[in-house]
């Protein structure tokens, strides 16, 4: 089933002279449960792309369909309580707080929304325990390795139970085995019916995802399945 669809994005920054046209023209429908590798060389608008799709930037003209509605229909405060409940987010450099806990950093999505404050820490810990960092929990970031403090950020992005994850290099700062175990958790994720993006430089992590989007100056120029998807 679709639950994202881009039609004829174009996205350019700046004015006059300045004026620079990151995407030109970009049409893709992705559907849920998929497990999606967005490739292409640096500067080709791949965390741009990223960034529309997971509504932290508007483009410049097309039309962004998410769940069957328009994106322009939304005002800001709507639009934000749909980012919280839809997108998690994760970034090459982690992203975390340092002054934060790993409990702390990872109850951030919570703050935003009204609930009971048990049923939150019970949420964490959940996921604490899912990315397997719960004797973590009181640590600081410049106490974890980098693969643990993706981890941690894996687990601020799932804690609202969103349904697309964004992740934009999640292993470029990371050694080889260490981006495996972090490309590992995504697949698990994704097998758990999430519906993945992952912007990547690294073919050999794209291989092992179902599709693969290639971008190149702006525009997509290749997109395949690796894995028949089943319907
Ligand atoms: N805020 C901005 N203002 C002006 N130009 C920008 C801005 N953000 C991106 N660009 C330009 O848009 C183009 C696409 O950038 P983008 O970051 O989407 O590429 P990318 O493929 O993600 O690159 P990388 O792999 O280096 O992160 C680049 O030429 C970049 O310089």
């Amino acid at each position: 089933m679709e639950i994202l669809r881009l039609e004829n994005i174009h996205k350019v920054y700046g004015k006059g002279n300045l004026q620079m046209e990151a995407l030109k023209g970009v049409n893709l429908v992705v559907n849920e449960g998929e497990l999606i590798a967005i490739i292409g060389v640096s500067g080709s608008g791949k965390s741009t792309l990223l960034n529309i799709i997971g509504t932290l930037d508007k483009a410049s003209t097309g039309k962004y369909i998410l769940e069957g509605k328009e994106t322009e229909k939304y005002s800001e405060k709507e639009m934000a309580k749909l980012r919280n409940k839809t997108f998690g987010f994760v970034v090459q450099h982690f992203a975390l707080i340092k002054g934060f806990s790993v409990y702390d950093n990872v109850e951030i999505p919570l703050a935003y929304s009204k609930g009971n404050k048990k049923k939150y820490e019970e949420r964490v810990k959940t996921m604490l325990t899912k990315l397997g960092i719960r004797d973590k929990i009181d640590s600081k970031p410049n106490q974890l390795s980098g693969g643990q403090c993706q981890r941690v950020a894996i687990a601020r992005a799932l804690v609202n139970d969103a349904k697309i994850l964004l992740a934009d290099e999640p292993t470029g700062a990371l050694d080889k085995q260490t981006g495996q175990e972090v490309l590992d958790i995504f697949k698990k994720l994704n097998e758990e019916g999430k519906t993945v993006i992952i912007v990547t430089h690294d073919e050999k992590i794209a291989n092992q995802c179902n599709r693969v989007i290639r971008m190149e100056d702006g525009k997509i120029v290749e997109d395949k399945s690796l894995i028949e998807v089943v319907q």
